[in-house]
C-alpha cells in the first residue's frame, strides 16, 4: 500500500485523488465478486482509506488501512495489493473521506444534503465548532454549480468563472475566510478586468479593477452625468462599507445581532436602513440618462438576472464594489478548486462526505425533521437536516408533507424561479483570440429590451486568459451561457433535442463572431451544449433554476428567507436563502445557517427568549415585502 501511496505523483497526492481498482476479489464484508475498491491514498499522512463501492456504485463503507487490517487480519500491506492484484482497470476518482456508512441508525448532530458551495460552507463552519455533520451529496464530486468537468484536456468550470468574495482583506471576503478557517488557501490569478461590457449602441465599458480607472471609462462616455455616477456608485460603497466593518454572522441569532447594533450601531442602522430598497430606484435619484440606467440594469442583471430596479441595493453594492475592493480573483487550476478545498478542509475537521449519495426524503417524527433516506432505501439519523437543495426542491419532493407551511407559501409568492441557462463549453485554437482579450464578457448587441429575454444576453468567460493550464496548449476556452426556460426544452424528441442543441448554439457562436471573433466557428475543436434539462439533471435543482428572483417589484432583501424553516430542525442553506444567487452569498448563507444551528445544538451561546422574539420579528417583517 505504501508503494501505491509512495509512487503517486505531487499533483495527484495534494488533490488528494484516489486510485480505484475495479478488482475482482471479494473483500470486506463478504461482498458479491466484482466489488470497486477505491483506494484513497493521503500520501501527507502517510496513511491511505480503502473504501468498497458496490456494482451499483453506491458507496458502502471505507475504512482506514488499518482497520481495514484489523478487519481482515492483514498484518501486511502487501496483502491489499495482492489483492488488488487482478485490477481491470486504473481510473482517477476525488477523493471523499467516506467513513462507515452501513444500514445501522448513526447519530450526528446535522446532516447537510447537497455539497454545493452553501451546503459546504454551513458544513465546514458547523465542523470547526465540534459539530459531528454528515455531508450528503447525490453527485461525484463536491460543488454542485460551482463544481467543474474535464474533457479532452480541457478543465471546465459548470457555473460562473466569476469569482467574488476571494480577497484578502475586510470581512466581505467570505470564500478566502471559509477557506482558511479549515486551514486552506488557494492560489489565485487577479483578474484585472471584471467584465467588458459590449451593449447596444456600440456602447463599450471594460469594468478595470481600479475603481478610478473605470469611473474614468464611464464618465468619458456619459460626461453629462458625472455627478450622478459618482452619487449611485458612491451610495453603493456607503452600504458595501457598512457590511465590511460587520463580523458577518447569523442575522437570526439576536445575542449577536444586538451585539453588533451595539458595537457598531452606525453600519447596522445603514444597512436596516438599504435593506428594503432596490438599486434601480437608487440610480433613478442620481442618473437620468436611459442608456446609462440600462447599463446599471445591466450591472446588475450579472448578479440577479433581473433589471436594477429589482435587484436589492445591498447585493447590488456587494457585487460592485468588491470587484474593486478585494477584486475579482480566479483561482488557479478553476473554480472547482474552491469546492474541493473546503471538502477536503472538511474531512480534516473531522466531518465525513458521502458522493452518489441521493437524499429522496427528509424524515420527520413528531412534525420535527429527524434524518433523511436515501435512494438506497437507507435511513441516517440527525439532531438537525439542512437542505442546499433549492427550498422548492426541499419543500416539494424531499419533504412529505400534506400542505407546504403558510411561510413557504409566501416565499413561492414573493419570488419564482429564474430561468436556467443554455451553456456552450468550446475548445477553440488560440489565434482566433485578439491580443489583450479579457476574461469575462456581457454581450447584448442591438435592444436593451432583449436584456432579460432568453438567449437575449450572453455571458462568456475565458478563464484560460488568467490560467492557460485549463487547455491544451494552443487552445482557450470559452464557457459561454444565456438564459434559457425549461418549457423550450421540453417534449422534445431525442433527435429534436440534440438539433436544437447544435441550431441554438450556432445561432449564439455567430452572434459573437460578428461582435467579439471574427473566424470563431472554424478556430471551435471541442463544444458540448447544456440546456435548462442539463442542469436540472447535474445540479438537482428544479426546471434547472438559476435560484429565486421576485415575482414583482421587491422590498430590497425583505422577504427573503433566513436558514430556519417553519419545519422544526429542517435548515435550508444556498441561493434561495438570504442574500440571494451568487457564490459569495451562498457562501454567507452558510456562514448564517451553521451559526444559527450551532446556537440550537447547543455549540454556540443562544437565548431561547430573545430568539423566539427575533425569529417572530423576522417573520412578521417578511409579510411587509
Ligand atoms: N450555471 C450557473 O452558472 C449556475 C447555475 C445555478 C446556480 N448557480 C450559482 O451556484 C450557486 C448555488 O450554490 P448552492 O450552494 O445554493 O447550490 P448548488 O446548486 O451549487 O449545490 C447544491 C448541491 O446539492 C446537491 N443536491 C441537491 N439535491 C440533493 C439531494 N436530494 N441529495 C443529495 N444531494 C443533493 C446537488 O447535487 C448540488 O451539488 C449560486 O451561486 C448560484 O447563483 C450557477
Ligand atoms: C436583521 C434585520 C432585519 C436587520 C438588521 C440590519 C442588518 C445588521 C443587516 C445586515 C445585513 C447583512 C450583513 C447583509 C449581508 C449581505 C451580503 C453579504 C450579501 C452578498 C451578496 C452577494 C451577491 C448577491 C453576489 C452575487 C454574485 C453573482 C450572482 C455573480 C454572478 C456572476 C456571474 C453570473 C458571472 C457573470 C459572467 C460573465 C459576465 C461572463
Amino acid at each position: 500500500m505504501m508503494d501505491i501511496v509512495d509512487r503517486l505523483s505531487p499533483a495527484m497526492a495534494s488533490s488528494a485523488y484516489s486510485i480505484a481498482f475495479s478488482a475482482t476479489d471479494s473483500c470486506i464484508n463478504c461482498l458479491p465478486l466484482q466489488t470497486i475498491i477505491h483506494i484513497h491514498a493521503r500520501p501527507w499522512k502517510k496513511t491511505a482509506l480503502i473504501c468498497r463501492v458496490s456494482s451499483s456504485t453506491s458507496v458502502l463503507s471505507v475504512h482506514s488501512v488499518n482497520s481495514y487490517h484489523r478487519h481482515h487480519g492483514i498484518n501486511d500491506s502487501r496483502n491489499v495489493l495482492a489483492m488488488a492484484s487482478s485490477a481491470e482497470s486504473l481510473v482517477t476518482i476525488p477523493s471523499s473521506n467516506s467513513t462507515r456508512f452501513s444500514n445501522e441508525k448513526e447519530d450526528y448532530d446535522a446532516i447537510v444534503v447537497g455539497a454545493g458551495i452553501g451546503g459546504l460552507v454551513a458544513a465546514t463552519q458547523l465542523a470547526i465548532r465540534g459539530a459531528n455533520v454528515l455531508l450528503l451529496e447525490k453527485y461525484l464530486i463536491p460543488g454542485g454549480s460551482s463544481g467543474y468537468y474535464k474533457r479532452d484536456g480541457y478543465t471546465f468550470d459548470v457555473g460562473s468563472s466569476v469569482m467574488f468574495g476571494c480577497g484578502d482583506k475586510g470581512s466581505v471576503n467570505l470564500i478566502t475566510r471559509a477557506l482558511a478557517d479549515v486551514g486552506r488557501k488557494l492560489d489565485l490569478i487577479p483578474d484585472p478586468t471584471t467584465v467588458h461590457y459590449h451593449m447596444p449602441n456600440a456602447l463599450s465599458v471594460r469594468v478595470h479593477r481600479d475603481y478610478e480607472a473605470f469611473i474614468g471609462e464611464l464618465t468619458h462616455i456619459f460626461p453629462h452625468e458625472t455627478q450622478g455616477i459618482r452619487s449611485f456608485y458612491g451610495e453603493c460603497w456607503r452600504v458595501f462599507n457598512a457590511l465590511n466593518s460587520l463580523e458577518l454572522k447569523s442575522l437570526e441569532e439576536p445575542l449577536y445581532l444586538f451585539g453588533q447594533f451595539f458595537r457598531n450601531p452606525i453600519a447596522c442602522l445603514t444597512l436596516a436602513y438599504y435593506l428594503p430598497q432596490n438599486a434601480g430606484d437608487i440610480a433613478r435619484k442620481y442618473i437620468k440618462d436611459p442608456q446609462l440606467l440600462s447599463f446599471i440594469d445591466a450591472e446588475c442583471f450579472i448578479v440577479s438576472t433581473v433589471d436594477a430596479c429589482r435587484t436589492p441595493m445591498i447585493n447590488a453594492s456587494m457585487v460592485i464594489c468588491d470587484r474593486h475592493y478585494g477584486g475579482i480573483n480566479y483561482p488557479l487550476g478553476g473554480v472547482g478548486g474552491i469546492a474541493q478545498q473546503l471538502a477536503d478542509g472538511f474531512i480534516e475537521k473531522g466531518g465525513r462526505i458521502e458522493y452518489r449519495a441521493n437524499v429522496k426524503k427528509i424524515l420527520m417524527k413528531d412534525s420535527k425533521a429527524v434524518g433523511v433516506k436515501l435512494a438506497t432505501g437507507q435511513e441516517i439519523f440527525a439532531k438537525v437536516v439542512v437542505s442546499n437543495a433549492t427550498r422548492w426542491d426541499t419543500f416539494e419532493k424531499l419533504l412529505d408533507t400534506n400542505q407546504i407551511p403558510k411561510e413557504e407559501q409566501s416565499f413561492q409568492k414573493c419570488y419564482q424561479k429564474a430561468p436556467s441557462f443554455l451553456s456552450i463549453h468550446m475548445g477553440v485554437k488560440a489565434e482566433v483570440l485578439p491580443p489583450d482579450t479579457d476574461c469575462h464578457h456581457l454581450v447584448l448587441e442591438d435592444d436593451w429590451k432583449n436584456l432579460e429575454a432568453p438567449y437575449g444576453t450572453i455571458f462568456l468567460s475565458i478563464p484560460t486568459v488568467l490560467d492557460p493550464s485549463l487547455a491544451p496548449s494552443g487552445r482557450h476556452i470559452l464557457h459561454i451561457f444565456t438564459t434559457a426556460w425549461m418549457d423550450d426544452w421540453e417534449g422534445l424528441s431525442p433527435a429534436d433535442y440534440v438539433a436544437k442543441k447544435e441550431a441554438v448554439a450556432d445561432l449564439i457562436i455567430q452572434r459573437l463572431e460578428k461582435t467579439l471573433f471574427p473566424g470563431l466557428k472554424d478556430a471551435v475543436t471541442f463544444k458540448e451544449v447544456g440546456t435548462p434539462k442539463t442542469h436540472r439533471r447535474f445540479l438537482a435543482r428544479d426546471e434547472g433554476t438559476y435560484g429565486p428572483i421576485p415575482s414583482g417589484r421587491p422590498k430590497g432583501l425583505l422577504g427573503m428567507p433566513f436558514n430556519t424553516t417553519a419545519v422544526e430542525g429542517l435548515y435550508c442553506v444556498g441561493d434561495s436563502c438570504f442574500p440571494g444567487q451568487g457564490v459569495i452569498a451562498v457562501a454567507f448563507s452558510g456562514v448564517m445557517c451553521a451559526h444559527r444551528v450551532a446556537a440550537d445544538i447547543g455549540l454556540e451561546r443562544r437565548s431561547a427568549i430573545l430568539d423566539k422574539g427575533l425569529l417572530s420579528l423576522l417573520s412578521w417583517f417578511r409579510t411587509l415585502a
